[in-house]
């Protein structure tokens, strides 16, 4: 079987201790790597990473599906099922960095770009 290499970049910070610093971009291009080498990139059209993604959303969604509501950071979870979600929670990701990678658009310079917009349309009151 061929070799599976995801590797994250390591940077060694003050206190020496390996941090993990990725970027959309990296992921982007890791992803567009993963297509390229399984010649899947005919099949990567925004109407299918759309659905694609939608599809995951859904997935994600049966994990809390009936469960009523859940307390913030999943006390009460068992830790193959927060495993379980954070799967889901990256498959969304994945799906949507490729979907606008190949739409064209820089993910994070449109998320910077919107959370400045967000903080205009509803400043801090101020009394
Ligand atoms: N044409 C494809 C198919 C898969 N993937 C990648 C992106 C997702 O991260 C993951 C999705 O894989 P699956 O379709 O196997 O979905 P699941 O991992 O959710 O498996 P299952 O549906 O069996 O739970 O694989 C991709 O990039 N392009």
């Amino acid at each position: 079987a061929e070799a599976v290499s995801i590797s994250t970049m390591g940077e060694t910070c003050m206190t020496g201790e390996i941090v993990k610093e990725i970027s959309l971009k990296d992921i982007s291009k890791k992803l567009e790597e993963f297509a390229q080498a399984r010649n899947w990139e005919k099949y990567h059209s925004p109407r299918n990473l759309l659905l694609a993604m939608v599809g995951e959303v859904g997935e994600l969604s049966e994990i809390f599906q009936w469960k009523g509501e859940v307390e913030k950071g999943l006390p009460n979870w068992e830790d193959s099922d927060k495993e379980h979600l954070g799967e889901e929670l990256s498959d969304v990701l994945l799906y949507l960095i490729r979907l606008s990678d190949i739409c064209g658009i820089d993910l994070a310079d449109a998320a910077l770009k919107k959370m400045v917009k967000n903080a205009v349309k509803y400043p801090v009151n101020r009394l």
